[in-house]
């Protein structure tokens, strides 16, 4: 499968990849490139069935989606990478750490979980958008992602409600499943990458207990909680997850 991404930065630089969230795309990282690429490679990809990455036939697992970031780096030549994904993009993350771990350099993982129940309610949603497509998540999904205020620039609405229409309901649906059916919590403690974990204080999708949860578990990590911010907190404080990201990344150089 080709995997839609985009390169920006010096291409001697190590490389950083960037994982979407469900019902985004690349450009949910539109704010973080320009900061990121003055220092870093910054490879930045769709989801399946997000943006420009096509979407097989569900149900997916971790390991389909992780697998994807392989083939990515393998198609490209990388060997070794920083990862930071938001929420889904989280879970890929986890999921290299664990299985993958001479691909993962250091690792930030933003508004994620490492277990998102309950299962039945991902699948009902796989179900519901394989039934009628992505208008019915169009209204639940903008008040979790960002804090009213955010909420208030019909800019941001219009890119983010655009990119979530865009989704192909398959790919989507398959992601939900892939997180009704991840097994994260298991292996959390044998991550070697280091890792940085920010929550938004205002994310009802993934509140800051779930990332408190997996900085206990994962050996060396830390935590970091912004506020005001949702479950989108990269898009919503931009210069703090930059400053935060960049910090992380570059006491490796
Ligand atoms: O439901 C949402 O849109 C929030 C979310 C959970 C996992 C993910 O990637 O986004």
């Amino acid at each position: 499968m080709i995997v839609n991404h985009e390169l920006t930065g010096p291409p001697d630089a190590p490389v950083v990849v960037l994982s979407n969230s469900i019902g985004t795309d690349l450009h949910l990282w539109d704010e973080q490139v320009p900061a990121l690429a003055e220092r870093f490679r910054v490879l930045r990809y769709d989801q399946r069935g997000h943006g420009g990455t096509p979407a097989p036939p569900g149900p997916y697992g971790l390991a389909d989606l992780g697998g994807d970031v392989l083939e990515l780096l393998d198609s490209l030549g990388v060997r070794r990478a920083h990862f930071a994904g938001v929420s889904i993009g989280g879970m890929t993350g986890m999921w290299l750490a664990e299985h993958a771990p001479d691909r993962i350099d250091r690792l930030a993982l933003i508004c994620t979980s490492a277990e998102l129940g309950p299962a039945r309610g991902w699948r009902d949603r796989a179900a519901v958008v394989r039934e009628q497509g992505m208008q019915p998540m169009v209204e639940p999904s903008l008040p979790k992602w960002f804090t009213p205020e955010a909420l208030a620039d019909p800019v941001r609405v219009e890119k983010f409600s655009k990119a979530l229409q865009a989704c192909v309901p398959e790919g989507y649906a398959g992601c939900c499943e892939a997180i009704a059916s991840m097994d994260l919590l298991p292996r959390l403690g044998a991550i070697a990458a280091p890792t940085l974990v920010i929550a938004g204080a205002e994310d009802p999708a993934t509140p800051p207990e779930h990332g408190e949860r997996i900085v206990a578990a994962v050996p060396g990590s830390r935590l970091e909680v912004l506020s005001p911010a949702a479950h989108l907190a990269n898009a919503e404080q931009p210069a703090a997850v930059n400053r935060l990201l960049l910090d992380h990344f570059t006491r490796s150089l």
